[in-house]
């Protein structure tokens, strides 16, 4: 599955909900037994979230935003099937959630690409199941240091501290993806899904049960005019960077 939602892949309520249609196609699809995700725009995996989603928009949208940030989530993290990241550029907060949340991460060696979950940089703060799905990729101490900077982690330095499993110069990046997914799919599906289901379960379980609290805490977080003033002054400073 290739993003191609230029300039920068951020993940937009359209953007979600058509990776979640997607997703749900292969699923269904008993020929389908892994994806590979990876971008069709050059040097950008996902910006994560739209940030433009998150500002000045009513309380319904937000609750639909999020629930669509969530049903993303929920879906890859339990996917059947063998997910590989091939991460071929940057990769912040959500985007860089995209990729912990699939079964194996492969990145392009390029010192210019980051990714992290920055959230703390925008002033704001990763969600629990953002937290548990960090910590069983790189472990608590990493995490927790990690996420209270919102440090983004260059290609080197992400795979010393095991955020993604290897690292591959670009142009091999889709030979090395498939190699991958063969050596998964080389075992029999249902060994593997249950062993999947058995790490990931407490996790998913616990936003499964406080699901709709999760998009009531993310509203009044997100509609606070300190955290507005945030989100802005970071769209600005994204514009200005550019002049
Ligand atoms: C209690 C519960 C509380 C819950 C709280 C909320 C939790 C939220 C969780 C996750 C949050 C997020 O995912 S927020 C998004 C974080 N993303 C970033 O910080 C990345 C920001 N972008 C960049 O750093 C760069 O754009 C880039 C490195 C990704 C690419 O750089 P490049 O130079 O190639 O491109 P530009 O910077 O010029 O960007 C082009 C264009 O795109 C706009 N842009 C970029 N990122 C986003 C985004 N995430 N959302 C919306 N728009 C984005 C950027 O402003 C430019 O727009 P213009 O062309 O109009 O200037």
């Amino acid at each position: 599955m290739k993003f191609k939602s230029p300039p920068v892949n951020s993940l937009s309520l359209d953007f979600l909900t058509e990776f979640c249609i997607s997703l749900e196609k292969l699923e269904n699809d008993r020929a389908c037994r892994g994806v590979i995700l990876t971008s069709a725009v050059p040097k950008i995996f996902s910006s994560g979230l739209d940030i433009t989603e998150m500002c000045g928009k009513s309380t319904e949208h937000y609750a639909e935003f999020w629930r669509a940030v969530q049903e993303m989530w929920l879906r890859l993290y339990s996917s059947n099937m063998v997910t590989v990241a091939a991460v071929n550029g940057s990769s912040p907060a959500g985007g860089c959630l995209i990729a912990l949340t699939c079964d194996y991460r492969i990145m392009a060696e390029n010192p210019k690409f980051s990714i992290g979950l920055n959230e703390a940089q925008l002033g704001i703060v990763a969600p629990f199941w953002f937290k548990d799905t960090f910590v069983n990729v790189v472990g608590h101490r990493v995490a927790e240091r990690s996420l209270q900077l919102g440090s983004l982690h260059s290609a080197p330095e992400a795979h010393r501290i095991g955020l993604v499993d290897e690292l591959v110069p670009e142009e091999k990046l889709k030979d090395r993806a498939t190699a991958v997914m063969q050596q998964w799919l080389a075992l029999p599906d249902h060994a593997r899904q249950l062993t999947k289901t058995m790490m990931r379960k407490a996790v998913l379980d616990r936003l499964v049960a406080h699901r709709e609290e999760d998009v009531q805490n993310f509203i009044s977080f997100i509609s606070k005019e300190s955290i507005q003033k945030s989100l802005r002054m970071y769209m600005e400073m994204l514009k200005k960077k550019k002049s």
